[in-house]
């Protein structure tokens, strides 16, 4: 099983890591534009592979795209990331060109790739990846959803006082500050709702909490985080790579599910072997099918920047 992760900056290099730490690939190809400098990470990682324990070998390349020819799946972190202050929507203008660039790159050497998307805004670049490349809907991931319900579930936790393996939860719609939708109603303790152990006004406070996961790192850390981003985008990757049918919220592209089409916005998938294998389709609140239509109107607003 080959692998190239594009972006060997902050994500792509812990993304790697994860997905070597976790033995289940053959390889994993590291590309990114700065001369010399994906080379050096893989280095780097390699030299940890026998302090580490794996035997997943790392290379790394300056934009030579014949050295991922092959691969079963790629990952697009390439990009800029945002600054405190800033959202994930005002990074399309530069972020744009460098995912069209990058998406025909992979697909002209690897036309049977499964592309997650990573670089932001996410679910506009999943949807512009969709454009660019023509390839079939389950072949086309945007990873947000993953990292947003993980720490949906670290906001549960610490509401809960619970250690985090206690907890369970969702967050579905756009991979934005204001386009979460944090399914707060389904959360649970040990298959016991949250809601039975936390006030409204708690519960609240963890999807407000949630909502601004990246935003409160980015404004910490002085750019956006890495580690969780790395180990959500690595856990899609082994479900596809070991065929787990494990569900994740994924941006995908929708055709009428949940009452949405012509954009991608985050929504519960199966990933198996072939990429997305299929979007269930959950019974909403009216209440949350409102959220996800104003989430949805926000994707679409900062799609049609994409024509601009
Ligand atoms: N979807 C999600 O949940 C998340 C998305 N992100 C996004 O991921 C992207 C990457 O973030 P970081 O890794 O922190 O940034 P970074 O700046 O550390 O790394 C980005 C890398 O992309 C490289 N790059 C730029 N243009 C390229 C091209 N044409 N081909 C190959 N490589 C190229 C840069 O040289 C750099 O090394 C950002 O857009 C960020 O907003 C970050 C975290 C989570
Ligand atoms: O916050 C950002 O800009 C990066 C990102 O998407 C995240 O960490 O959720």
């Amino acid at each position: 099983m080959k692998v190239t992760v594009v972006g060997a900056g902050a994500v792509g290099a812990s993304c790697a890591e994860y997905i070597a730490i976790k033995d289940f690939a053959s390889e994993v190809v590291l590309v990114d534009i700065k001369e010399g400098y994906a080379e050096g990470k893989a280095m780097d990682l390699m030299q940890t592979a026998s302090l580490n324990g794996f035997d997943t070998k790392i290379t790394g390349t300056t934009g030579d795209y014949t050295k991922t020819a092959g691969s079963h799946i790629a990952v697009i972190t390439s990009g800029i990331p945002r600054k405190p202050g800033m959202t994930r929507e005002e990074l399309i203008g530069i972020n744009a060109g460098i995912v069209k660039t990058v998406s025909e790159n992979l697909v002209k050497h690897s036309p049977d790739v499964i592309l997650i998307v990573v670089s932001n805004p996410m679910d506009t670049m999943t949807y512009l990846a969709h454009k660019v490349t023509g390839l079939p809907k389950n072949r086309i991931i945007g990873m947000g959803g993953a990292l947003d319900s993980a720490r949906f579930k670290y906001r549960l936790a610490e509401a809960l006082e619970a250690p985090i393996s206690d907890v369970d939860g969702m967050v579905i719609g756009g991979h934005s500050d204001k386009g979460m939708v944090p399914l707060t109603r389904l959360a649970t303790r040990n298959s016991v709702l949250a809601s039975e152990f936390l006030s409204e006004d708690r519960l609240n406070q963890v999807l407000e909490d949630t909502k601004v996961g990246g935003a409160t790192l980015t404004k910490l850390l002085g750019t956006s985080a890495w580690y969780a981003p790395g180990a959500a985008v690595s856990g899609l990757v082994q479900a596809i790579a070991c065929d787990q049918k494990k569900m994740f919220p994924c941006s995908t592209l929708l055709e009428g599910e949940y009452g949405l089409n012509d954009l991608c916005i985050g929504v519960p998938v199966l990933l198996g072997k072939n990429g997305i294998e299929k979007i269930v389709e959950i019974e909403l609140t009216d209440a949350e099918k409102a959220k996800m239509q104003e989430s949805a109107a926000g994707v679409k607003a900062t799609n049609g920047l994409l024509d601009a």
